[in-house]
């Protein structure tokens, strides 16, 4: 058994952790922290760990040293800017580490200032950060302290596009990526945006052209493309807790059909099992991937403009965070990639 911690148990994908490492066969939960409920056993803020062995688990307040002492890796699941000084300090402790939030993902720290608007303070660990896609990067993964879990968007709209655009069979020119969200996509801090009745029966577009996942899709996709692109991503919320889907459209390369593409797709994800490309005529749809590790994608193409679709669906917290966040944990501790990984979903 491996032991690891959690800092920001109380948060949605810190729910979601405790969830997947409930049943894991081979990581146990040691320490979980939080700085408002320290002092509590899990199960009081968790009535589903009542009679589990997490269920007295005490929340503790935040300390990396107590943590490092304690813990073979820890999950820093807190707002970006907070995980930045943490991962320095475990680190510097020897502990691994797994953040979940934006604070190592864009490998230029300029670029993240400018779309975080905030000091970077921590630029030279940013070497060291793997970026923790496992379908792109499951060997530097493996041998990583520090793993920058990504995006719950960009995990959608990158696996979406990666294996066309690396094959030459999409354009990198006048890409759109259109993401809608369930709220807890937002986080369980309280916030109007996020009350029942300002989500409940009505659907809208936010942070048109600025969503801070732009340079994180971009950097990766711009990987896949071989040179920089710049992109069309933008958001919508959904009036369901968990979930996104995506649909990305691009120009078809001269040549490119779906014959081709499909072909691609299907060798460019063999092996990968968390990554499912649909049969041709059915569609991803958030139910089919809720709780669960998975990515739905969906092809088609549109001989009258041209183009590919690319529909993908994932649980934002699963997926998207807490479960990708097990899978990079697995593998830095040499585990077998999917260990623990829910892959039946939540029924309604
Ligand atoms: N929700 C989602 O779908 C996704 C979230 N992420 C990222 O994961 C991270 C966590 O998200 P989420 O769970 O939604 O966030 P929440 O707002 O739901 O929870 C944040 C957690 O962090 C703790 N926390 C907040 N500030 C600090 C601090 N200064 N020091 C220590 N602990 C702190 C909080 O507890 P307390 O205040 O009591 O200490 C709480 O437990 C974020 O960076 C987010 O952007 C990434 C992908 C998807
Ligand atoms: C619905 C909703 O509000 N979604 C969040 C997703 C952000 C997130 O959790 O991602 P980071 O880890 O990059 O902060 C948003 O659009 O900001």
């Amino acid at each position: 058994m491996k032991r690891v911690g959690l800092v920001g148990v109380t948060g949605y994908t810190g729910m979601e952790l405790t969830r997947i490492l409930l049943g894991h066969p081979s990581l146990r939960l040691t320490k979980v922290t939080s700085r408002k409920e320290a002092g509590q056993p899990l199960q009081r803020i968790y009535p589903f760990l009542q009679g589990t062995k997490l269920g007295d688990l005490e929340i503790t307040t935040p300390d990396c040293t107590v943590l490092a002492a304690d813990c073979d890796l820890v999950f820093l699941a807190v707002p970006h800017c907070t995980a930045m000084e943490m991962a320095a300090e475990l680190r510097g402790l020897g502990t691994r580490v797994v953040d979940l939030s934006a604070d190592f993902r864009l490998r230029d720290h300029e670029v993240y200032e400018s779309w975080y608007q905030v000091p970077h303070t921590q630029s030279a660990l940013l070497a060291e950060a793997v970026y923790g896609l496992p379908e792109l990067y499951a060997e530097r993964i493996a041998g990583a302290g520090l793993v920058a879990n990504p995006g719950c968007y960009p995990t959608s709209a990158i696996l979406a596009l990666y294996p066309a655009l690396a094959a030459g069979l999409i354009s990198p020119e006048d890409l759109v990526i259109d993401s809608k969200s369930g709220t807890t996509g937002a986080g369980r801090k309280a916030g109007v945006g996020t009350l029942f009745c300002e989500v409940s029966d009505t659907f809208r577009a936010y942070n048109l052209t600025k969503h801070r996942h732009t340079p994180e899709i971009e950097q990766e996709l711009g990987v896949a493309a071989g040179r920089e692109i710049r992109l069309s991503f933008n958001t919508h919320l959904l009036p369901i807790n968990r979930g996104i889907l995506t649909t990305a459209y691009a120009k078809l390369s001269p040549g490119a059909d779906l014959e081709k593409i499909r072909a691609c797709y299907q060798e460019f994800y063999a092996g990968k099992r968390w990554v499912r490309l649909l049969p041709q005529g059915t569609l991803p749809e958030t139910r089919w991937v809720r709780g669960t590790n998975f990515c739905d994608l969906g092809l088609v193409t549109d001989p009258r403009t041209d183009r590919l679709i690319v529909v993908s669906a994932i649980d934002n917290l699963c997926r998207g965070a807490s479960g990708q966040a097990v899978a990079n944990a697995n593998l830095m501790l040499g585990l077998e990639e999917g260990a623990g990984l829910p892959f039946a979903p939540l029924m309604p």
